[in-house]
């Protein structure tokens, strides 16, 4: 913001002689004047001529203005960039990085002093105190605000060691506890952010209870607490850029204030009483310019803010009404009590006048007193941002009372100086004993304006003023008096009478006591215009300044413990990062190599078992085609007789078709033995392979689980129809089969094809007069293969037929061909039945053998879960089922399929955990990515906030430096 900005229009006045001529008063009161020299000189007209003195003191004047100016400058900057860095601070806080607020722990029995505690930040290898140390030259050592609290009233302090506002800071110095916490020490204590939690009985100790509550609720509260400091800085800015001075005058009830503030005025404006009386604010303002030349007193309402041209904000009243209203408000409650704005004249020049200086708009504050009730002293309290002096009335009967010096240690604080009036001065008799009290009891609870004593602390009466006769020229009295007073101090003319001379002396005396009180009170009221109008430093911008320092001094530690915490936290994350980053990488690359591992495991493992099953089972069927059983342990049942011969060859059908399932059966177990070896091999990789921290797998494999269902269907689980049990004519007696033997062609049969191409296996449902006529057609050419033997071919069986229609024709051989055919016939039968056991065995085991080698479609495949269909072989990376194969293909494939799902299964198990393993380490180091990188710019934003902080601070220190 520019200078321009907050530029105001520096007033001139005419004349200002009185300043430097008050300025010897206040500053050598103990000087051994005398009385006539010094009251006169106070009242004295300006003469017409200017004397050199007085044009001193107007240059004096000037060059103070361009001064304040300056200063005024410096810390509306300051207060505004110090209203930015707040601003900055609670926005980093709130979005990017918790600022934390340093703790402090009770104050052990050692007497260490400010101790900033680290146990982890030290890095490997270096000693604490060498990390301290590189840490301070990186960073800049912090310096503390000294803020003393209340009980430090009770102790006597050094001027120096006492000074509340005093911008030092002890160093730190590191201890090997926790870090981030502070011994509770004189000094190490923060001043404005101070969260100062007062919670019943916690209130005791409101460090342990910040230190009890969560991080961001303490920033929150820490963020309350800016808020607050922003919205001061906001009224401080407004204090100095008013032009107004506020001049608040309180004390306790009965001391004296109204009194004072009339004598001030030099008029009775504000009623007096020996009973407390004043119950309300009254603010009394130079009517010339504030309000176009009018005395009037303003009440305000309530609710309303004020606004003199608007009189819908006030209620108009006279000036003599205000004993009136002042009464009346007796009556209120004190939330109730009015605030009033009291316009009136100062009929004296601007030389002598308080309001009207010329120089800058007074407010006179008349304030209740001080324990009238707390809710008043509360309201007290919180004007105290609005105003610039404290005029403290201090009754020289009562001293201070516990409201009062609560009060004075608050404003002293806030504002560093305080104006003290000690009234009824005259009342007191040993009048050395009742300053020395008065300034040693300032001394504990503002130790600043015990320091400008003779400036700040008055002794009077302020009720001398008004003199002691009703209607007495006020202006005029002084000079009245001091003619009395320098004749009798001169010489009492020598009186005849000795009544009368006795008379005269007593009334010197009064004259000279009332002279006395005349003096100090003209003394207090040059301190005080100087106080106001010469060094509104001290009054207006100090204030001000104090509170900056404070402010930006909290802020620079802030920013100094942060950015040792951030450092911290930078290191921690690099610590962590050094270890994360190799253990993600060193995860994700056990993971692919386990991957291709399993996968080659996997295949060969499936493979074998493929293999295995089909070669098993190819053994079985093939013995089943020979009509034996497929597996060792079955036999055939026994032959019942050409009478059962039909139920027999159902017998050993079923029988050959259970011992097939049994040999599937075994085909299947070694299949269980093979996968859960391999899956206990690929269980036990990945366990190694993993790393430590990933809990171990809670599947457990159970090979009994393996076909379980298939194995629960028997047979029928195998594919195997229902026609496939069903006895058919060729058990018996197979004669496609004979007469493929006989063509010398294949058997049809073992090619699974029956005449036409249809299969006799089938189970479909051929005709049965097809197969009748088949069958008498196989008889009857099975005859004939009798004749012509095994030996011969179609050919031969051909030519058979032939010779035969030669016999028909020749009459001889007609004649034995009847009997002949009978004989071949009966044997041919015989031979039918008697082999019957055997053949029937033969033939059934060729007819299951055709079914089981013809295309065998495979069982449908059901999955229940989702998983399942995941791992599935068919649906990802195994070699496709054959389209159409047989039953020990489809079986061994079945098989296949079956153990690949299993090993997938727990080879999903694994990458699984693999994922979470590499999940788990990716988060942790993002995390520490994310801190390191929050802790960066947490380091970068303190560092640049300490530098702000600090040029700020070189801005606004300035005013102390003019002062
Ligand atoms: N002797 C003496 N009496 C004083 C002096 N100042 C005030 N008084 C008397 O003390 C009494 C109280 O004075 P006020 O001015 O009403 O006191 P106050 O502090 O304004 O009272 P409240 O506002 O009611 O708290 C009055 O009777 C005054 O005359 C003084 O300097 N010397």
């Amino acid at each position: 913001m520019s200078s321009q900005q907050y530029a105001t229009p520096v007033k001139t006045r005419g004349s200002h002689d009185r300043s430097k001529q008050c300025d010897g008063d206040v500053n050598t009161p103990t000087s051994p004047v005398t009385p006539t020299q010094k009251v006169t000189s106070f009242y004295t007209r300006a003469p017409a001529a200017k004397p050199k003195s007085q044009l001193d003191a107007n240059q004096q004047l000037e060059q103070h203005q361009i001064l304040y100016e300056q200063s005024k400058q410096k810390l509306l900057e300051g207060i505004d960039r110090s209203t930015q860095i707040l601003s900055d601070l609670r926005e980093f806080s709130s979005n990017r990085w918790i600022v934390h607020y340093p703790q402090l722990e009770s104050k052990p029995a050692s007497p260490a002093t400010f101790a900033i505690r680290r146990s982890q930040s030290t890095l490997p290898g270096q000693s604490f105190e060498e990390s301290a140390a590189q840490f301070d030259s990186q960073h800049g050592s912090p310096t503390r605000p000294s803020h003393p609290s209340l009980q430090r009233c009770n102790t006597t302090q050094g001027a120096s060691a006492s000074v509340p506002n005093t911008p030092e800071r002890k160093l730190p110095v590191r201890s090997n506890t926790t870090f981030g916490r502070y011994q509770e020490d004189e000094g190490a204590d923060m001043s404005v952010l101070k969260l100062d939690l007062k919670l019943g009985a916690a209130s005791n100790n409101s460090h342990q209870l910040v230190q009890s509550l969560e991080k961001s609720s303490v920033a929150q509260l820490l963020d309350s607490r800016m808020e607050q400091s922003a919205r001061h800085l906001e009224k401080l800015k407004q204090r100095i850029s008013d032009t107004q001075s506020k001049v608040l005058i309180t004390g306790d009830l009965n001391a004296g204030k109204s009194t004072f503030v009339n004598a001030l005025l030099r008029r009775q404006l504000m009623p007096t009483d020996q009973q407390p009386c004043t119950t309300v604010f009254c603010e009394v303002i130079d009517a010339t310019e504030a309000n176009n030349d009018v005395e009037e007193v303003h009440m305000l309402k309530k609710g309303v803010a004020y606004d003199p041209k608007n009189e819908s904000t006030f209620i108009r009243h006279k000036v003599s009404e205000i004993e009136r209203i002042v009464e009346e408000a007796e009556e209120f409650s004190p939330e109730d009590a009015p605030i009033l704005k009291c316009y009136t004249h100062d009929t004296r020049g601007t030389q002598q006048s308080l309001l009207k200086n010329g120089v800058v708009d007074i407010a006179l504050i008349d304030a209740p007193g001080l324990n009238r009730d707390s809710l008043k002293t509360t309201a007290l309290f919180a004007r105290q941002e609005e105003i610039d002096v404290v005029v403290f009335v201090v009754s020289a009967e009562n001293h201070f009372t516990l409201s009062a010096k609560e009060f004075l240690w608050n404003a002293s604080n806030d504002k560093a100086y305080v104006f003290i009036v000690v009234n009824k001065y005259d009342s007191i008799k040993n009048k050395e004993k009742c300053r020395k009290l008065v300034l040693d009891q300032i001394r504990q609870l503002s130790p600043r304006t015990y320091e400008d004593a003779e400036d700040l602390v008055h002794f009077v009466d302020s009720s001398v003023v008004f003199g002691q006769d009703e209607g007495e020229d006020l202006s005029s009295l002084p000079e009245t008096r001091m003619e009395e007073v320098s004749m009798k101090v001169g010489g009492v003319p020598e009186e005849d009478k000795a009544k009368k001379e006795e008379e005269e002396d007593k009334a010197a005396v009064a004259a000279l006591k009332n002279a006395d009180s005349l003096r100090a009170f003209a003394r207090l009221e040059a301190a005080l215009r100087d106080f106001v109008l010469l060094k509104r430093s001290k009054s207006k911008l100090l204030p001000a300044q104090t509170y900056l320092i404070r402010l930006l001094s909290d802020i620079a530690f802030l920013a100094k413990t942060n950015a040792q915490v951030a450092q911290v936290e930078l290191d921690q994350a690099k610590e962590k990062l050094a270890v994360a980053r190799p253990d993600l990488a060193k995860c994700q690359t056990k993971r692919q190599q386990l991957e291709s591992l399993f996968e080659g495991e996997e295949d060969e493992v499936v493979t074998a078992i493929m293999q295995e099953a089909q070669r098993k089972l190819d053994i079985a069927v093939e013995r089943i085609g020979k009509g034996k059983p497929a597996v060792d342990g079955f036999s055939l049942p026994p032959y019942p007789g050409l009478l059962d011969v039909w139920n027999y060859a159902y017998e050993v059908r079923r029988t050959l078709l259970e011992s097939l399932d049994k040999a599937v059966c075994d085909a299947e177990d070694t299949t269980r033995a093979t996968t859960q070896s391999a899956e206990r091999r690929i269980k036990e990789m990945g366990e190694s392979h993993l790393p430590d921290d990933v809990a171990k797998s809670q599947r457990i494999f159970l090979p009994e689980a393996m076909f379980a269902k298939r194995r629960a269907a028997g047979v029928s689980g195998l594919g195997i129809r229902d026609e496939m049990f069903e006895v058919k004519v060729s058990d018996l007696f197979d004669a496609l089969h004979h007469l493929s033997i006989v063509t010398g062609g294949s058997s049809a049969t073992e090619k699974g094809k029956g005449v036409g191409g249809k299969s006799l296996t089938a189970g479909s449902s051929e005709s049965e007069e097809e197969m009748s006529l088949v069958s008498s057609l196989s008889l009857g050419l099975g005859a004939l293969t009798l004749v012509g033997g095994k030996t011969f071919g179609a050919k031969t069986a051909i030519e058979t037929i032939v010779r035969l229609s030669d016999l028909i024709g020749n009459p001889t051989a007609r004649r034995w061909a009847g009997p002949a055919f009978a004989l071949v016939s009966t044997g041919l039968i015989v031979y039918f039945v008697y082999d019957l056991p055997n053949s029937v065995p033969r033939n059934v085991g060729r007819s299951l053998t055709s079914s089981l080698t013809s295309s065998w479609a495979p069982q449908p495949k059901t999955f229940t879960t989702k998983r399942e269909l995941e791992v599935d072989p068919a649906s990802s990376r195994s070699s496709p089922p054959p389209p159409q194969s047989d039953f020990s293909t489809t079986h061994s494939a079945r098989m296949a399929r079956e153990t690949r799902k299993i090993l997938r299964m727990s080879n999903w198990d694994l990458q699984e955990r693999f994922r979470v393993a590499i999940a788990t380490r990716r988060n942790a180091v993002e995390a520490a990515e994310k801190k390191e990188k929050s802790a960066n710019d947490a380091i970068r934003f303190f560092q640049s906030t300490s530098e702000n902080v600090c040029q700020v601070r070189r801005k606004v220190e300035v005013v102390q430096g003019w002062e």
